[in-house]
C-alpha cells in the first residue's frame, strides 16, 4: 500500500485515486505507460533534430596540399575571388606591398645575373669590352658555359648604381612581411644546429585567418622614419617603398628590355618570366602612384605560406550550385550560408609534418602537382627532382589511413608553363627516361603523368573511391572559376555524404 502524506500536493495529484479497482488500477498503469512511451519518442525526435542540426551547420572542411610553389595559395585566392568577394575587396590593397616586393625581387635578380656576367670580364682592363665566355648560373643552381660575346657598356654600370636604392627597400619589405617573403633554400650542412633549427621554427605555428591581412595592415600603417607620407598618400597607400619604385621605374624597364640583358637570360634553361610572382613586364602599371593590384595580379602575387592559415568563408547569396545530373539530387542552394574552413599550408619539406595534425574529419583534399616542374628542382633540397618529390606526397596523403574516407581532387597544375617549355622544346624524356620516344607535345605530356598519378591513386588509397583530376593553370582567374564550381559542387556532395544528410 502506498502511503501518501497529505502536506505534498505534488505527490497526492500523482497518487492512485483512494479505494481504486485492480481493473481501474490496469487501466490507469496502461495509460501511464503510453504517455512515458509518447514522452520518451519526443525526446528522442529532439535529440535528432539536435543532431541533424549540428551536422547541417558543421563547415565543409578542405586541406589544401602539395609541394611549395605548387599553388596552394593562388588556388585559395580563386576560391575567394568566387566565393568570398567581401573579403577580397577588403584585401586587395593590401596586396600592393607583396606584389612591390616581388617586382623588386625580380629586377634584383636580373640585376645579380648581369653583375655576374660582368664581373666574369676583366672590365678594368678593358673598359666597354665583351665577355667571352660567361659561366652563368640558373636559379636553380645548374652552372652553365656559353662561348657567346656579350658587349657591356656605361649603360650597364650605370644601371648596377642606380637601382641599388632597390636593395634597401627590399630588406624594409621582407622585414615588415615576415619570413614568408623569402624563400627557403637549402641549408648547407656545414651549417650549424641551430641555425637549421631556427630555419625551421620559423616555418610552424598557425596564423588567424586573416595573417597575410594583418601584416599587410600593419605595413600600410608605418611608414619608414623619416619618409612620412602626407595623409592623401597614406589615404593611397603610398610610402617610401613606393616612391623608390616611382624613382627606378625607368631602368627597370631600361635593365628587363636591354639586348644585353635579353642574351645573357636566353642562355638560361630556367626562364625568369616561369617564374613565381614574376611582374617585369607590368612595370609601368605597378610602379605608378596610384597603382591598385587587379584581381590577376593578387593571383600571381608570390608570398610563402609559413605554418598553416585558416581561412573562414560563409558561402555568399547569389551564388547557386552549377548542378550536375549526377545520381544523388543537391539542393541548388545546399551550400548557402554554410561555412566552408580551408587550410593553406606551407608545402616546404620541413613545413609538412604540420599537416597530419589537421587531417581528422576532413571533406576534402585539394592536391595541387605542378605539372610543368619535371625539370626543376626543390630550392630546400637541390637533390630532389620536383615531380618526384610531388609524386611521393601523392602516395603518402592518397595511401594515409586517416584520410581513407576523405575525398581527394588532383589538380596537375602550371599547364600554362608545361606549355611553354613544349613550345621551346624542352625534352621530357630528359628527366624522365620512362617517358621514352612518345610525342614531346603538351597533350602528350599531360596524359602520361595524369596516368602516373591515377595508378598510385588506385593502388594506394586503402578503400576504393572515385579518382578526380582536373588541368589547371590557377593564374587563369576566368578558367579556374569554371573549375572551381565543379569542384564546389563535388565538395558539398562529399560534405553531405559524411554528414549523412543525403
Ligand atoms: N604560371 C603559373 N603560375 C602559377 C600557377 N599556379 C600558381 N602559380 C604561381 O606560382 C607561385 C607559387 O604559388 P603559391 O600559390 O604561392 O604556392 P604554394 O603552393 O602556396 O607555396 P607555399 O606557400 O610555399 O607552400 C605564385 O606566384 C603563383 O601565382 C599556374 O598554374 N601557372
Ligand atoms: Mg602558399
Amino acid at each position: 500500500m502506498v502511503r501518501v502524506s497529505l502536506d505534498d500536493p505534488l505527490a497526492l495529484a500523482l497518487s492512485p485515486p483512494p479505494n481504486e479497482t485492480p481493473e481501474q488500477r490496469s487501466a490507469r498503469e496502461q495509460a501511464e505507460a503510453e504517455a512515458r512511451k509518447t514522452s520518451e519518442a519526443i525526446d528522442e525526435q529532439i535529440r535528432q533534430e539536435k543532431i541533424a542540426l549540428k551536422k547541417k551547420k558543421k563547415p565543409v572542411k578542405i586541406l589544401l596540399l602539395g609541394q611549395s610553389e605548387s599553388g596552394k595559395s593562388a588556388t585559395l585566392k580563386n576560391f575567394q575571388l568566387q566565393y568570398a568577394k567581401d573579403q577580397w575587396l577588403e584585401e586587395r590593397l593590401a596586396w600592393r606591398a607583396v606584389i612591390y616586393l616581388n617586382l623588386i625581387k625580380n629586377a634584383l635578380q636580373v640585376l645579380d645575373i648581369l653583375q655576374q656576367a660582368m664581373s666574369q670580364t676583366n672590365k678594368d682592363k678593358y673598359p666597354s669590352t665583351s665577355l667571352t665566355t660567361a659561366d652563368i648560373s640558373d636559379s636553380d643552381g645548374e652552372h652553365r658555359s656559353h662561348t657567346t660575346v656579350y658587349r657591356f657598356t656605361d649603360k650597364h654600370r650605370l644601371l648596377k648604381l642606380r637601382l641599388a636604392p632597390l636593395r634597401t627597400v627590399l630588406v624594409d619589405l621582407e622585414k615588415r612581411l615576415g619570413p614568408g617573403s623569402q624563400e627557403v633554400h637549402a641549408i648547407s650542412r656545414s651549417l650549424s644546429d641551430s641555425t637549421e633549427n631556427r630555419a625551421r621554427q620559423r616555418e610552424f605555428g598557425v596564423s588567424s585567418n586573416n595573417g597575410w591581412k594583418s601584416i599587410l595592415d600593419k605595413l600600410r600603417s608605418t611608414p619608414e622614419p623619416g619618409n612620412r607620407p602626407s595623409s592623401k598618400q597614406r589615404e593611397a597607400g603610398h610610402d617610401g617603398v613606393t616612391d623608390v619604385l616611382l624613382g627606378c621605374k625607368d631602368d627597370m624597364k631600361s635593365l628587363w628590355h636591354d639586348p644585353v640583358v635579353k642574351q645573357i637570360l636566353s642562355h638560361r634553361r630556367s626562364k625568369i618570366e616561369d617564374a613565381s610572382g614574376f611582374f617585369l613586364d607590368d612595370v609601368d602599371r605597378i610602379a605608378s602612384p596610384d597603382y591598385e593590384p587587379a584581381d590577376d595580379d593578387i593571383v600571381r602575387a608570390r608570398l610563402r605560406t609559413v605554418g598553416v592559415q585558416e581561412h573562414s568563408f560563409m558561402m555568399e547569396a547569389g551564388q547557386s550550385l552549377a548542378l550536375s545530373t549526377e545520381s544523388l539530387p543537391l539542393d541548388a542552394n545546399a551550400d548557402r550560408g554554410r561555412e566552408w574552413i580551408m587550410y593553406d599550408f606551407g608545402g616546404t619539406r620541413s613545413a609538412r609534418a604540420l599537416w597530419a595534425a589537421f587531417f581528422d574529419d576532413v571533406d576534402t583534399i585539394i592536391f595541387l602537382a605542378p605539372i610543368s616542374c619535371f625539370d626543376e628542382r626543390l630550392r630546400e633540397d637541390q637533390d630532389v627532382n620536383r615531380l618526384e618529390d610531388s609524386l611521393q606526397l601523392w602516395r603518402i596523403v592518397c595511401s594515409s589511413p586517416v584520410l581513407a574516407k576523405a575525398q581527394i581532387i588532383l589538380f596537375l597544375n602550371k599547364c600554362d608553363i608545361l606549355h611553354k617549355k613544349m613550345k621551346r622544346g624542352v625534352s621530357v624524356r630528359d628527366y624522365v627516361p620512362s617517358f621514352a620516344d612518345r610525342k614531346n607535345d603538351t597533350m602528350t605530356v599531360m596524359k602520361y603523368f595524369q596516368q602516373h598519378f591515377k595508378d598510385l591513386f588506385k593502388s594506394c588509397s586503402p578503400e576504393p573511391r572515385p579518382f578526380f583530376v582536373h588541368f589547371t593553370s590557377v593564374i587563369d582567374t576566368k578558367a579556374t572559376a569554371t573549375t572551381l564550381s565543379v569542384v564546389r559542387e563535388s565538395v558539398l556532395r562529399q560534405h553531405l555524404q559524411n554528414a549523412r544528410l543525403i
